[in-house]
């Protein structure tokens, strides 16, 4: 453990930025805004009601902007020092590694294999490393892939720790030629490893089509996905004696128990398995979460993060309950979520800790288990009183369920303690006893313990309670991306990815963790609150932000004025002027181009604007217990010629990458009806069919409502495009007819009203 001798030189150093000039850029802004709305109030007699709906929609926009303005004000992050832990720790922890996947189809097996690799190749004692990976989707295909990559682990581990490259999955690693003339040790390994690595992703691709199943994969009979008892297999078991070097990590793969009218709580659910499984055999204190399709890009990664939880803190235990690192990506359509991420989560970090954002995470175990910052003494033991509490047998029986083993081993988790063998394939039928589809029912799994139920952003959901229980968490946001996943592509698996994360964010709105609920407690700082009210409320705002592309068609259709006039004008120009400059700045500081800006400007509010419409219905309908909200899995793509390094944010040279795709179902109506209303009130005004202004004192549009039209269609450009394409890239034919019939009523009512 830590050496807590106070003179040696931290293990890490938190880097909080000054951001003065931002703060009054932010401030300003935020003048300007409520400038807007007082000269709303006071003009609001001589206006219509479109100056009313004007008003609850900038109301709700000054609302957001002092949220991200209180989020942005403190930013910072850790800087984790790893060349000083080995002089520090005598002993390093153990990690349990988690990998989630759910649909061989729309997960392909060789991106799974890819992530394992390069998790069981970390920079980190292989016999201090245990690698879990469930599988929703009961995939002997999968199973098979797995087994096939742990062969193939025995020569691609040494192969990394002999080379120390950073990188470490192999697709991306063997993506760099070698230099052809050299002929050498290295290069000689090199050429043998990629012919291997090439072997497995071809038995890989081949099994996709038939393979021998021999007597191993006789679980996987007659199973169905949704149908099946709980599978685990060790797949490989590291008895050591090879030396560190050579040595791979243990590898279990696990599936557990599904049926029909079991309700399986999606990722949470598998992760919770996930904790309990480990927990029987390997019990590591501290746990990495990634998704399936997000890889190791830093081999160092495991040492970064336990900077930060073995450092201890003067006089106090240490606070910090998870450490996570951003989500990068190695395709298209990144920027406006590493952007986003690059200020919300260091804002974050600047006040109680980051949010848990899914993925590239390590996690604590004990605070998993439910333990709050106050049951723990100075020493971070627990109390005498919630040792009580919490070691009682039955105690934990109620809350962890009915296995002894699980219960042994949580007590033993609660205390620091390891557990006493570590046999893996000893706890084979335990395992499979926890995987069990009643198992948890009666005890606190999802509800206080482990990843919480009740919400399909499990991440945020979970992230909030932890941050309620006094903990803090640290960011670590490298140079190099640590981990690196894919995204879909602008076009329907987008949409409907945004639309579980809108509604995944209304659920916790409203339900027990809700940022809104109990404002005066202490745990949960309030500036923290506010930050999470600003990402749960993500899905309300598209009804402003609809109601806001459509304010200058009507105006301008009824010819009556939307924005204020004369001198004052000079308010709304100078609010859209400053926010473009401002994003465009923040896109470019981080080393995305122009033309990036302007297309992420474009997806996210077509996001916000059609998808969290019906984030809200969802919610809706869960409230009125109508209907359940689904996690519906995003589609990974797997290209191997993709280029990229992997060093910073990268995007693929696809020359269709960036297209925006459309398909039939009803998330492009919204879109392509704002933007044939805005086309029609930018004609009606060209050839001058307003009629004459309703108005008192002659208040109609003028060109500033026809500008605010065409930055709303320059906003919607991929259904304009759409409108003229063909295919997947076109809008389609019943979509456009809908939308049509809307935009002719729409038209009609702002004309004759
Ligand atoms: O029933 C399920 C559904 C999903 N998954 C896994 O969950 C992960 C995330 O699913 P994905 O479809 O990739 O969702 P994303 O929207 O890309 O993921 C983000 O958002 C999710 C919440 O909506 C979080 O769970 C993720 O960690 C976060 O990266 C993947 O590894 C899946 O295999 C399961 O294990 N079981
Ligand atoms: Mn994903």
């Amino acid at each position: 453990m830590a050496d807590s001798s106070s003179s040696l030189p931290s293990l890490f150093e938190k880097i909080s930025y000054k951001r003065y000039f931002l703060r009054a850029v932010d401030l300003t802004m935020l003048g300007l805004l409520f400038s807007l709305l007082l000269y709303r109030i006071l003009h609001m007699s001589q206006n219509d009601n479109v100056w009313v709906v004007a008003f609850l929609c900038e109301s709700f926009f000054t609302f957001i902007w002092l949220l991200i303005t209180c989020i942005k004000w403190t930013p910072a992050e850790h800087k984790p020092y790893p060349d000083r832990l080995d002089e520090r720790v005598h002993e390093l922890p153990s990690v349990d590694m988690f990998v989630t996947t759910a649909d061989p189809v729309r997960e392909p097996p060789i991106l799974v294999v890819n992530t394992v690799l390069s998790l069981l190749a970390v920079n980190y004692p292989a016999n201090k490393l245990a690698c879990y990976v469930s599988d929703d989707g009961c995939s002997p295909l999968v199973y098979f892939s797995l087994k096939e990559a742990s062969n193939f682990a025995k020569i691609w581990v040494p192969f990394c720790k002999k080379y120390n490259f950073r990188v470490r999955a192999p697709f991306r690693y063997f993506l760099n030629s070698l230099d052809a003339k050299e002929d050498s040790e290295f290069s000689r390994d090199w050429e043998m490893t990629k012919r291997e690595y090439e072997k497995l992703s071809g038995k890989v691709e081949d099994a996709t089509r038939d393979w021998d199943a021999d007597d191993d994969f006789e679980a996987f009979s007659n199973t169905k996905p949704n149908d099946h008892s709980t599978i685990v297999k060790v797949v490989w078991e590291n008895k050591g004696g090879v030396g560190d070097e050579k040595e791979v990590p243990h590898f279990v793969y696990v599936s557990r128990e599904k049926r029909p009218n079991y309700l399986h709580h999606y990722k949470a659910g598998a992760m919770n398995f996930l904790v309990r499984v480990s927990g029987l055999m390997t019990n590591a204190p501290y746990m990495l979460n990634v998704d399936c399709d997000m890889f190791v890009n830093e081999a160092d990664v495991v040492r970064q993060a336990m900077c930060i939880f073995l450092q201890k803190s003067k006089n106090s235990i240490n606070h910090c309950a998870f450490v996570q690192y951003p989500q990068d990506f190695y395709d298209s359509n990144c920027e406006e979520l590493v952007v986003l991420q690059s200020h919300l989560s260091r804002g974050f970090a600047g006040i109680q800790g980051s949010i848990y954002s899914g993925s590239g995470c390590f996690h604590t175990r004990r605070v998993m288990y439910g333990l709050s910052v106050d049951d723990l003494e100075e020493d971070g033991s627990p109390s005498s009183v919630n040792a009580r509490k919490f070691l009682d047998e039955e105690s934990l029986a109620r809350k962890f369920g009915s296995s002894k083993e699980i219960r042994k081993s949580v007590a033993n988790a609660l205390q620091r303690k390891s557990n006493s063998q570590n046999i893996l394939t000893n706890f084979l039928d335990e395992a499979r006893e926890v995987g069990q589809c009643q198992y948890e029912s009666q005890t606190s799994w999802g509800k206080t313990i482990g990843w919480l139920y009740d919400s399909t952003a499990e991440d945020v959901n979970t992230s909030i309670d932890i941050h309620s229980r006094g903990w803090t968490s640290s960011y670590i946001y490298p140079v190099q991306p640590a981990f690196l996943g894919c995204m879909p592509p602008g076009g329907p698996e987008a949409m409907v990815q945004q639309r579980r994360w809108g509604t995944g964010m209304l659920e916790v709105l409203f339900n027990k963790h809700s940022p809104l609920i109990g404002i005066f407690s202490q745990k949960l700082r309030f500036r923290q609150r506010l930050a999470y009210i600003h990402i749960f409320t993500w899905g309300l705002r598209s009804i402003p932000e609809l109601a806001y592309c459509l304010l200058p068609a009507f105006c301008l259709l009824h010819n009556s004025a939307l924005f204020p006039k004369g001198l004052c004008s000079g308010i709304t120009v100078t609010l859209v002027g400053m926010h473009c400059l401002y994003t465009l700045w923040e896109f470019v500081s981080l080393g995305f181009s122009v033309h990036s800006w302007y297309t992420s400007q474009s997806f996210w509010r077509i996001k916000a604007t059609c998808i969290w419409l019906f984030s809200i219905t969802d919610i809706i309908f869960k409230l009125l217990g109508v209907s359940k909200t689904v996690f519906i899995v995003t589609k990974k793509t797997f290209n191997e010629t993709r280029s990229g390094t992997g060093d910073g944010p990268s995007c693929s040279a696809d020359p269709n990458a960036g297209k925006f795709e459309f398909d039939d179902s009803v998330y492009f109506l919204p879109g392509t009806f704002i933007v044939l209303v805005n086309l029609a009130a930018i004609a009606g005004f060209l050839v001058g069919l307003q009629p004459v202004s309703h108005i008192y004192g002659g208040g109609g549009s003028t060109f500033v409502e026809a500008c605010a039209c065409i930055l709303v269609v320059m906003l919607f450009l991929p259904f304009l495009k759409g409108l003229f394409e063909k295919g997947k890239y076109g809008i389609p034919l019943s979509t456009l007819s809908k939308a049509a019939f809307l935009a002719v009523l729409f038209v009609v009512f702002s004309v004759g009203k």
